[in-house]
């Protein structure tokens, strides 16, 4: 149980610490840092340098995807930005040609009339424009997306184990950041034409008068002030945390609400503890604001003087108006008046749109340059220029009976963890042997098989395979040569014999050696009982929903929805065996020198397990097997060679017989599985 302490600061105080060259603002239950950057013009001139070019690049690609829907999407975008000053601009012509005719006694019908066909024809074009406009932005949208999509598959299915762990923060990139990104620089042109056009708009009334631009000026004078005065934290590059540990506990304990715990949470009887916990925490968090920061600083920022200033500021149009139609009393005074009104409230508002687009585009441009970063990363395991094996007939230093391995003084941490996993590792394996490595938890047995398999690469030391540093080798004819099953491996969202097809790529139809790999893996009991058989997908990725509909109701929807396929589910260790029939798959290849087996049965009954080691023994011909296992019994007596592993060393190595004799680890633990059997 957590000890509740009472929140003892102001739940939304807001104060600076500075350290390490960081703002820290505390709001609410996060802490929000910035860099503390001295202004540098150089800098700002690089940083709007690359926004730029990450722009025209988008630019670029999407014309490029779609040349046409582009043109005529920006066509459209840019007359958008324009209508709303046409508009205005015939709306001011008809209201002159009233208050003229008002002053005169008779209203000019024929211009009345020509302006408010002109303003009419105008809507008409405009909603013309507009409706294929939806319909070209969708068109342009699901290419785009679907471009970023393949490029995003790419990318990661590119990437090695190493580069993934440092790269977690990647996993939000979608092709919809592209999308969005390519959305903003459209709207920013829109804005842009829409503002120009405003701003001469204005300039044209204030004509007469030389009044036009400092009018225009009068108008963004007010949201210019806003945003000089407090830039928006959304435009600031900012890392933020959320530290509060009753509002942490309270995310955790509401996780346990989800139906991943739900059985967990039942059996384990703790609803009512989950449910006061939950109580004690929300009482400790008291009224500290949970809200987004970026909001809680908006709110907290605000000084009422200043937005005082501003609302005054904001009004220098109207007394601009004001002290124009007293200067000017001319004929058209009203209407021009009524223009400047309604062209000082599109100006700002076509400012306020420029601002806001504008710190958007510069979020996207960020996400946008971490999405094309994304696909230049380099993987860290190289690869080589040698095919493995070197030649059939004549190996270097193996035979045609299996891979032969060696490691001298092999060392690794995986990445983020400063534990060494193999410390210092020398072995050496003949071809053809069945090796049997043992050990207890978190000694380092399944990354010795990662490193011989290149999962990852040794960070000192050298791993040899038939003689040959492992580096040395092209990727894909080493992986060729290897068959591992380990609890890594799953069953993919496709069918079951494209499960275990996929083992040897060349005989994926194949369904008479998919039989026979199923028959080995023990799984052809499991796949009798679909009824689709090997057709059955297990986790389809397929998308049905429903609204309204009650799965008892009697109605044609009811009836559809319970005709919509259930999916069929099998247990865990049905599934180990499915996966299992994938490996003997891949030993169809007849490439295969090296089988790797890393504890692949824990959910196996007995006899399954006995079975599938018995088959997988009876592959061993022309390989090497290495066997990582928990278990002593038939495989470790089996063993040419056991390797005891402890603590990331390999501390005993030997046959069963002379590692008992050896009197060390490996009798102990032997020992106590064997106590186990023993009779009283
Ligand atoms: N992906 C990973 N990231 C960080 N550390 C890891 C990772 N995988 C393993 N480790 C660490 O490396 C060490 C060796 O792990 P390894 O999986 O090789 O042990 P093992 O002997 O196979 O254990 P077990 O018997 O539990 O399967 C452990 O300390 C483990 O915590």
């Amino acid at each position: 149980m957590v000890p509740v302490q009472l929140a003892k600061e102001h739940p939304t105080s807001i104060h600076d610490s500075k350290d390490s060259g960081l703002e820290t603002l505390k709001l609410g239950v996060y802490n929000l840092y910035l860099e503390r950057q001295p202004f540098s013009f150089l800098e700002q001139l690089k940083k709007w340098q690359s926004i730029f070019a990450i722009i025209l690049k988008v630019i670029s690609e999407v014309y490029t995807l779609a040349p046409t829907l582009f043109l005529l999407h920006i066509f459209a975008k840019v007359s958008k930005g324009i209508e709303a000053v046409i508009l205005l601009h015939y709306e001011t012509r008809i209201v002159q040609t009233v208050e003229v005719g008002l002053l005169q006694g008779s209203i000019n019908s024929r211009a009345l009339f020509d302006a408010v066909m002109a303003r009419l024809l105008c809507v008409v074009i405009v909603g013309a424009i507009y409706y294929p406009r939806e319909r070209l932005e969708n068109q342009l949208r699901v290419r785009v997306l679907h471009h970023f999509d393949e490029y995003l598959l790419t990318s990661r299915l590119s990437m090695d184990l190493s580069l993934i762990a440092d790269n977690l923060s990647d996993e939000h990139l979608s092709a919809e950041t592209a999308w969005s990104c390519a959305q903003r620089i459209m709207s920013m042109a829109s804005e842009l034409f829409g503002l120009i056009s405003c701003l001469g708009f204005v300039i044209h009334i204030g004509h007469k008068s030389n009044y036009g631009a400092l009018f225009s000026v009068c108008c963004v004078f007010g949201p210019l002030l806003r945003v000089v005065n407090r830039p928006s934290l959304n435009a600031k590059p900012r890392v933020i945390e959320a530290t509060n540990t009753h509002f942490l506990r309270m995310r955790a304990l509401r996780a346990l609400s989800q139906n991943l715990f739900r059985s967990d949470v039942i059996s384990g009887n703790i609803v009512q503890y989950i449910i006061n916990e939950f109580r004690r925490s929300r009482v400790a968090l008291g009224d500290t604001d949970t809200d987004h920061p970026e909001n809680i600083a908006r709110i907290h920022q605000k000084s009422w003087i200043e937005e005082m200033i501003y609302d005054i500021v904001d009004d220098f149009p109207t007394l601009f108006s004001a002290i124009f139609a007293l200067a000017q009393p001319t004929s058209t005074v009203l209407s021009t008046l009524v223009s400047l009104h309604e062209s000082a409230s599109l100006l700002r508002r076509s400012f306020w749109n420029i601002y806001w687009e504008m710190s958007n585009l510069l979020s996207e441009s960020s996400s946008m340059e971490l999405l094309y970063e994304f696909g230049k990363k380099e993987t860290k395991i190289k690869d080589g220029t040698i095919s493995y094996p070197l030649s059939t007939s004549a190996p270097k230093g193996g035979s045609d009976e299996g891979m032969a391995i060696e490691l001298r003084n092999v060392s690794f941490s995986y990445p983020g963890n400063n534990t060494k996993a193999l410390d210092n590792v020398s072995l050496s394996i003949r071809p053809g042997q069945l090796v049997v490595v043992v050990g207890a938890n978190g000694s380092g047995k399944s990354t010795f098989v990662k490193l011989i398999s290149r999962l990852y690469d040794a960070e000192s030391g050298s791993v040899l395979i038939d003689g040959e540093e492992i580096q040395r080798y092209k990727l894909q004819s080493l992986r060729q040569a290897i068959a591992t099953l380990t609890q890594d491996h799953h069953l993919y969202p496709l069918s079951i014999h494209e499960n275990i097809g996929l083992g040897f790529l060349e005989a994926v139809d194949n369904t008479e050696m998919i039989q026979e790999a199923a028959r080995k893996g023990c799984a052809t009991d499991v796949i009798d009982k679909l009824s689709n058989g090997l057709e059955t997908v297990l986790d389809p990725q397929s998308i049905q929903y429903f609204y309204r509909v009650q799965e008892g109701e009697k109605s044609k929807l009811a009836e559809k929805l319970k005709s919509f396929e259930k999916s069929a589910d099998v247990s865990g260790g049905e599934r180990q065996r499915l996966v299992a029939a994938r490996t003997f798959m891949r030993l169809n290849s007849g490439k295969v020198r090296l089988v790797g087996v890393d504890e692949p049965s824990s959910a196996l009954d007995p006899k399954a397990e006995l079975e599938l080691f018995d088959n997988l023994r009876n592959s061993r011909e022309a390989k090497t097997v290495i066997f990582v296992t928990h278990r002593f019994g038939h495989l470790t007596k089996h063993a040419d060679v056991i390797f005891c592993m402890s603590k990331g060393r390999m501390t005993e190595s030997g046959t069963h017989t002379e590692l008992m004799e050896l009197g060390g680890e490996y009798s102990k633990m032997y020992n106590i599985q064997a106590k186990a059997f023993e009779t009283e």
